[in-house]
């Protein structure tokens, strides 16, 4: 029997949508009002799916106070930080969503118990913008 467990967390960033690897002429086309030198921010949500059998011992997937605990250190790296000054990831990385929720992905899978439990993260940037990574 498979069961299917989700926490969400919310944080607030700010960045700037701006990529090394291109002009800066570039980006302005490319990012429109997202490439303002003085950037933007969001109230993101993040969603942790995690998929597997339960422990009959227990009768849990994974210890959800053990999950708070993960996705706390990760949320201590971005929420209410610049992305782009604050976090090294994001210095050589666009802070689009989709480098955002992968970043996430990655940091909340080595710091799992059980890491192959992970089933995918989920990043709502808006109301309306969603993204989601899995491996
Ligand atoms: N593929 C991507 N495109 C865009 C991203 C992204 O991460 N991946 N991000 C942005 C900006 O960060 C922007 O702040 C978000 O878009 P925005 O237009 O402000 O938000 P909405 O689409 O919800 O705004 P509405 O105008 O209300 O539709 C842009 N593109
Ligand atoms: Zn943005």
């Amino acid at each position: 029997m498979v069961f299917t467990m989700e926490r969400r967390e919310t944080f607030s960033s700010a960045h700037r949508l701006h990529s090394p690897a291109m002009s800066d002429e570039e980006n302005k086309q490319i990012y429109g009002k997202c490439n303002n030198p003085n950037g933007h921010g969001h109230n993101y949500v993040w969603r942790v799916i995690l998929k597997g059998e339960v422990d009959p011992r227990t009768g849990m997937l994974y210890d959800l106070a053990a999950l708070k605990k993960q996705m706390a250190e990760v949320l201590d790296i971005v929420d209410h930080k610049h992305l782009d000054k604050d976090v090294e990831y994001f210095q050589t990385v666009p802070s689009t969503s989709e480098n955002l929720v992968r970043f996430l992905y990655d940091s909340i899978k080595s710091r799992l118990g059980r890491p192959e439990l992970l089933k995918e993260c989920v990043l709502h940037e808006t109301e309306k913008n969603v993204f989601t990574y899995s491996e």
